[in-house]
Order: C-alpha cells, then sequence, then structure tokens
C-alpha cells in the first residue's frame, strides 16, 4: 500500500500544474497540452543566444580556459527547462528551472569571479608558500571553486524545503552579482567597458521589473489584457547575462591575460548601436607567456 502512494505521490510531482506557481499568463488559452504558450516559446531564445555566445566566446576561452564554455552550455539547459516548466507548470519543471540556473551561476563565479574579490582566508592561504605566481592564483581559483561547489549542493538540497522562496534567493545571487560588477566598475577608465556595463544593469532592471511586476502586478496586467510580462523577463535576461557575463569575462581577461590584449566588440557589426558583445584578443599569445 505504501508503495501504491509513494508512486502516486511520484507521478504528482510530474503533473500538470503540480506546481504552487502560477504565471500571470493565461493558462491553456492556444492548446490544451501547452499551459503557458507565451512564456513556453519566450523561452528559446535560450537555444538562439546560446550558441552564438559560444561562438563568441571561442577565441577567450581557448586562451583562458575551455571551462568559460560550461556558462553557455548550461543556459541551453536552463532554456529547456524553463520551457518544459512552462508548458507544465510542473513541480519536476520548477525544480528543474531553479537548479539549472543555480548550477550556471555557480559555474559562472567558479571560473569568472574576480580573485582579488575572493574570501581573505584563500587569498592568505599560500603567502607562506614560495609557489609559481601562476600556480598560485591556478591553486586559489581552485579553492574558491571547490568552496562553491559546496554552497551550491547545500543550496540545491536546500531548495526542496521552501520551493516557494528559490526564486527569490536566486534574484539575491543575481543583486550579488550586480555589487560585484559595481564595485569592479568603480576604478574602470575603459569608455567601452563603462557603456557596457551601464547597459547590463539597465537590461537587469528592466527584466526584473518584468519578473515582479507579473508576480505581484498580475490583476492590473490582466485587467489590460496584457500577462505577457514574464515572457519578456526571458528575452531581456538573456540578453542581460549575454551583456554583463561578457563584461566580467572582459574585466577577467585584462587581469588575467593581459599580454592578449583583449578589446570589446560587437557582433554581428561594431558600428551598429545594438549587438552581442565578446572579446577580441589583439596580442599575439603563442609567444607570451601563459598562467
Ligand atoms: C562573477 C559571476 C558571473 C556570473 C555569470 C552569469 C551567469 C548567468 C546566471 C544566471 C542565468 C539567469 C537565467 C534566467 C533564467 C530564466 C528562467 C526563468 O524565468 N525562471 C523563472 C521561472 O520561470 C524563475 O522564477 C526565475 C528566477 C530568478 C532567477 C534569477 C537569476 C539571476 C540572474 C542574474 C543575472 C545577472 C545579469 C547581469 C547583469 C548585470
Ligand atoms: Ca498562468
Ligand atoms: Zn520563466
Amino acid at each position: 500500500m505504501a508503495g501504491v502512494h509513494s508512486g502516486e505521490r511520484m507521478a504528482g510531482v510530474f503533473s500538470y500544474e503540480s506546481s504552487e506557481i502560477d504565471w500571470c499568463e493565461d493558462n491553456y488559452r492556444h492548446s490544451e497540452h501547452v499551459v503557458e504558450s507565451f512564456n513556453t516559446m519566450s523561452s528559446f531564445i535560450f537555444f538562439i543566444i546560446s550558441p552564438i555566445m559560444l561562438y563568441l566566446l571561442h577565441p577567450y576561452a581557448k586562451e583562458r580556459s575551455l571551462a568559460i564554455h560550461l556558462v553557455w552550455v548550461m543556459m541551453i539547459f536552463v532554456g529547456l527547462f524553463s520551457a518544459y516548466f512552462h508548458m507544465t507548470l510542473s513541480f519536476v519543471g520548477q525544480m528543474l528551472d531553479e537548479l539549472s540556473i543555480l548550477w550556471v551561476l555557480a559555474v559562472g563565479y567558479a571560473v569568472w569571479f574576480p580573485r582579488r574579490l575572493f574570501p581573505s582566508f584563500i587569498k592568505d592561504s599560500l603567502l607562506q608558500v614560495h609557489v609559481d605566481f601562476c600556480l598560485c592564483a591556478l591553486r586559489r581559483r581552485s579553492t574558491f571553486s571547490k568552496l562553491v561547489l559546496v554552497i551550491t549542493v547545500i543550496s540545491s538540497v536546500s531548495s526542496f524545503v521552501k520551493p516557494t522562496a528559490n526564486a527569490y534567493a536566486l534574484n539575491c545571487f543575481g543583486l550579488h552579482l550586480l555589487y560585484t560588477l559595481i564595485i569592479e566598475m568603480k576604478c574602470c577608465t575603459d569608455q567601452k567597458a563603462l557603456r557596457l556595463a551601464k547597459l547590463s544593469i539597465a537590461l537587469w532592471v528592466l527584466a526584473i521589473s518584468c519578473w515582479l511586476s507579473d508576480r505581484f502586478g498580475c490583476s492590473f496586467w490582466q485587467r489590460i489584457n496584457f500577462c505577457y510580462l514574464h515572457g519578456f523577463w526571458h528575452i531581456l535576461i538573456v540578453i542581460a547575462v549575454a551583456y554583463g557575463s561578457t563584461l566580467i569575462a572582459y574585466l577577467d581577461a585584462s587581469y588575467e591575460i593581459p599580454y592578449s590584449l583583449p578589446g570589446l566588440q560587437y557582433w554581428p557589426c561594431d558600428k551598429w548601436a545594438v549587438g552581442l558583445p565578446h572579446i577580441v584578443l589583439k596580442g599575439n599569445p603563442k609567444t607570451e607567456k601563459r598562467c
């Protein structure tokens, strides 16, 4: 009997609308198989932007570390799980969506978090030992990555305690990322980087306004028959991440591989006012010392 009950519960977490979260868009408006059509369709933006970013970041990732590619590979899974979540509004869909975001953030922190902002116990840990500068930098990042891994595993397990709070916790990580970016930009004089920082922050503010407005202002949006703000959030946040992560990658390249003379450009055309930012390496890496 107990087996039957646990089997039913297992099936329950996959069933349509088993999540406690329901976004503002009307359910089953366009199809009886898709709960929120616009929210599902807008998740496909991840499948467009991620491969382009993988292609654009390749020269920098090849020089710095191929692990950087993990960020945009995992963003494809975020898109996939987001589409599945909005198609079903199932509990499993919600958890996959949120846990995939958590793990992308973790990889982003592990590969890009600025070394000079590492906790002091990591920064001081190798001071006494006389090791090569590059080796020391690598070891510190590896220790930091292990710390990130421990925090992410604990957060993943805790996410099952109160699933409705997960999205807010994830946005707190987003706020920390914003704070880190502001600290990093304080002493920056590079006009292209400053412009990219302003654009990233503006896109993030716009995206989060859509997310919050869909969550808390739904009755207003229903009255004017415009319930698509969560879908707009998907589009804006993926562009904000493309802008913000390229900026962080550019700052990382300037500190860690300065000999490759990193620069910022826009794709498809650098002269256009809009486009996807990427890093160009103007130096000749082969002849220089690598870290
Ligand atoms: C030094 C660190 C570098 C980190 C690099 C950035 C890595 C990318 C991080 C996050 C990806 C965000 C993906 C958004 C997923 C959209 C799916 C979705 O809509 N899910 C909702 C349910 O459908 C769910 O309620 C959303 C929860 C909130 C998620 C908040 C994530 C924080 C995003 C931070 C982005 C910062 C952008 C940088 C701007 C300066
Ligand atoms: Ca809905
Ligand atoms: Zn969503």
